[in-house]
């Protein structure tokens, strides 16, 4: 038998002072610590009501709506309170203060709530993870991506490879298991095999999204690079709107690199402005020069920009690198096609059209769907493909089933479904308090 949980209670809502604060109860003492707070019967299960918060001493703290959840059905799946206050420092300190003096009670570490939830088989580990991606997405596809992890999309997904792999395995061992009866058709191997290669391919394909959830998830990276007065600090200031670079006539202003996010139709976009490249004789330049070479190598997409017409030598870029040549200063000069896109910071002229550009590339990447968003489960997805390969390789029945389960297993560990205690900890400490 587990002894009876503790009774955990946070602050779930964000920073104060806000309208409104609610503070969350979870546990088998949080009925009993709402009738002491307000001195009152329970309420009916999932309807709030309005009642006056009263301190040990008496003394009134608030009157706030409360509102309960009877387990199983909350979201941690145990009895849970929601006290929701008026939102100031004082109010929500008295509160706290209150409930820690209660025997039974203390305050919950972070994602200790989320974790409950996930122990209770209210949530999968991928459902959980998502919902700390939710928490903390910033732009519309980071929400997208997260909301398609943290309702079960991506679970979902994982599930059926799953029970697609224990099924053919249940089809060879029964094979094995009448292997020494000659009426035994041989088919039904065969169809396993095409149904395992078609999830393999299926598989396949979703490994190659993985670099898609980094992105939407971390941000596009993207360096600007180009000749010292190239205006490079002036197009990063143009895609930002905004001041963010200093702009001025001397060549070599930008020295070390300038980095903006950029939230381009619900993509994260992360701007490098470096350091003009050329040949410099000065130690702080020769600094920047080197992190701008750097900043090229971890760019999903280099531009290059150059004053048109300029006959400035062009660098040599990584081959592999994606470059778009792009002419500045189209204010003072005719457009050319010497250049993938023409553009001016100063008259605004071509801006769109990078901008443009930009979202397409991303939209290339990524528009949607189930893809893998850490390397936790891109390490288990892995393991699952090179087991699968194994499952096609063997030539015995029983190696095959083998492969088969270690494949199925992998992905169980995925969502959580097969040993994972050692993980937990890791997953739930990355939340914040009140999760
Ligand atoms: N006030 C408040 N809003 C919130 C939350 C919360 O805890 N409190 N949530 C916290 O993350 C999210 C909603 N998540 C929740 C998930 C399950 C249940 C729940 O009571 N589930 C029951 C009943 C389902 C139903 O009504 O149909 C169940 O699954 O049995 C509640 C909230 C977002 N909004
Ligand atoms: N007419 C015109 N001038 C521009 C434009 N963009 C930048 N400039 C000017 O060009 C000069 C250099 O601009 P910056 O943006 O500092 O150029 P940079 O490439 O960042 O230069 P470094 O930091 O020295 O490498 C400044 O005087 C800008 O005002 C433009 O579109 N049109």
């Amino acid at each position: 038998m587990k002894p009876p949980a503790d009774t955990i209670f946070a602050l779930s809502s964000g920073a104060l002072p806000a309208g409104v604060a609610v503070v969350r109860l979870s546990g088998p003492r949080a009925f009993r610590a709402l009738e002491a707070l307000t001195q009152k019967p329970l309420l009916e299960a999932r309807q709030a009501a309005l009642r006056k918060i009263v301190g040990r001493s008496g003394l009134m703290l608030d009157k706030a709506l409360v509102l309960t959840f009877q387990a199983p059905h909350s979201f941690t799946g145990e009895d849970v309170v929601e006290l929701h206050l008026h939102g100031s420092r004082a109010v929500v300190h008295a509160v706290l203060g209150e409930l820690g003096e209660m025997i039974g009670l203390r305050q919950a570490e972070a994602g200790e709530f989320s974790r409950r939830a996930f122990e209770n088989g209210r949530l999968d580990l991928i459902e959980a993870e998502g919902l700390a991606e939710l928490i903390s997405a910033e732009t519309e596809m980071q929400r997208r991506l997260a909301v398609e992890q943290s309702f079960g999309g991506q679970s979902a997904l994982y599930e059926g490879w799953a029970q697609r792999l224990t099924y053919a395995r249940a089809m060879i061992e029964a094979e094995l298991d009448f292997a020494d009866e000659d009426d035994v058709p041989g088919s039904v191997a065969d169809k396993m095999v095409q149904d395992i290669r078609k999830l393999q391919d299926e598989l396949g394909r979703h490994l190659t999204y993985a670099r898609a959830g980094e992105i939407i998830r971390d941000g596009y990276k993207i360096a600007i690079i180009g000749a010292p007065n190239a205006g490079k600090s002036s197009l990063l200031n143009a895609l930002a709107s905004r001041d963010i670079a200093i702009v001025t006539e001397v060549a070599g202003t930008t020295r070390d690199i300038i980095h903006v996010d950029l939230d381009l139709d619900g993509y994260l976009v992360k701007l490098f402005d470096t350091a003009g490249l050329r040949d410099s004789e000065d130690l702080v330049e020769q600094e920047g020069i080197r992190r701008a070479w750097m900043a090229i190598e971890e760019a999903d997409l280099v531009i290059h920009l150059e004053e048109i017409d300029s006959r400035a030598e062009r660098p040599e870029l990584p081959r592999h690198k994606e470059i778009l040549w792009v002419g500045s200063k189209s204010d003072l000069h005719q457009t050319s096609l010497n250049y993938d896109l023409c553009l001016s910071a100063k008259t605004g002229e071509g801006i769109p059209g990078l901008r443009a550009f930009i979202v397409e590339k991303i939209q290339g990447v990524w528009a949607g769907g189930s893809v893998p968003t850490r390397q936790r489960q891109l390490d288990l997805l892995k393991i699952a493909s090179n087991s699968i390969r194994d499952a096609l390789n063997a030539r015995e029945l029983e190696f095959r089933a083998e492969h088969l389960r270690s494949a199925a297993a992998a992905l169980g560990r995925i969502t959580g479904r097969v040993d994972v205690e050692q993980l937990l900890d890791v997953i739930f400490s990355q939340f914040c308090i009140g999760k």
